[in-house]
């Protein structure tokens, strides 16, 4: 790929394998959940999320998707337990999202694609970093939750509000004293398994934690997220829609239910 990813069919996840060669290994993500086929795990906790909204940093468009970004030089916004050991470190929180309602998680379940799906970030601190937690096999946790067409969801319009700060690539504006576990699900009942990153470097570093309820979202404010852009600021507007990689093969892996 002699240009920069994306998820165009020039650039897009079809095409990733050509510089990241890691994206046909072993344990790629996301994945299709299929419920009859994961096993219930009782050894398995419950999550353990501790946000301190104070920590919240910026909002930013990368270019891929929009991000808001935490200090994370303490364990004040942390994740324990659940399939994990040890405490992981809130670094971001993002989202994927469809050019319509009918598509745009990475996760499926039983092939269902919700219209897009959260992603919250966190590091290993038994690593001295985000960067070095990333290259390892326990390096990372990421918690996803699905968001369903119905009611307006109104900690997603505080994020939504923000949007025309940053509407084109690289733009970024400050965003405090959000906290991210107003976007958890009331029932944390989750699946977990051993997966990667879903965008290159693809690193086959993250225990995925997948929470079976979704949070909702009205389709107006599905319609604000696509009016995000790839683009930056001068170059011809290429609307923010379909950034997801679909799901890859299981290759034999485990994926476990903290629910019967
Ligand atoms: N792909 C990623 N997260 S994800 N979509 O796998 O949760 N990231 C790339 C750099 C930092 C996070
Ligand atoms: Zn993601």
């Amino acid at each position: 790929m002699s240009h920069a990813w994306g998820y165009a069919a020039s650039n897009g996840p079809d095409k990733w394998a050509d510089s990241f060669p890691i994206a046909n290994g072993p344990r790629q993500s996301p994945i299709d959940i299929v419920p009859g086929e994961a096993s219930f795990d009782s050894k398995l906790k419950p999550l353990v999320l501790k946000y301190d909204p104070s920590t919240c940093q910026e909002i930013l468009n990368n270019g891929h998707s929009f991000q808001v970004t935490f200090v994370d030089d303490s364990d004040s916004s942390t994740l324990k337990d659940g399939p994990i050991s040890g405490t992981y470190r809130l670094k971001q929180f993002h989202f994927h999202w469809g050019a319509s309602d009918d598509k745009g998680s990475e996760h499926t379940v039983a092939g269902t694609k919700y219209p897009a799906e959260l992603h919250l970030v966190h590091w290993n601190t038994k690593y001295p970093s985000f960067g070095e937690a990333a290259s390892q096999p326990d390096g990372l946790a990421v918690v996803g939750v699905f968001l369903k067409i119905g009611a307006e969801n109104a900690n997603l319009q505080k994020l939504i509000d923000a949007f025309d700060s940053i509407k084109t690539k690289g733009k970024q504006s400050s965003f405090a004293n959000f906290n991210p576990a107003t976007l958890l699900p009331g029932c944390l009942d989750y699946w977990t398994y051993d997966g990667s990153l879903t965008t290159p470097p693809l690193l086959e570093s993250v225990t995925w934690i997948v929470c079976k309820e979704p949070i909702s979202v009205s389709s107006a404010q599905m319609g604000k997220f696509r009016s995000l852009l790839f683009s930056a600021e001068g170059e011809s507007e290429c609307c923010m829609v379909d950034n997801y990689r679909p799901p890859q093969p299981l290759k034999g892996r485990p994926v476990r239910a903290s629910f019967k």
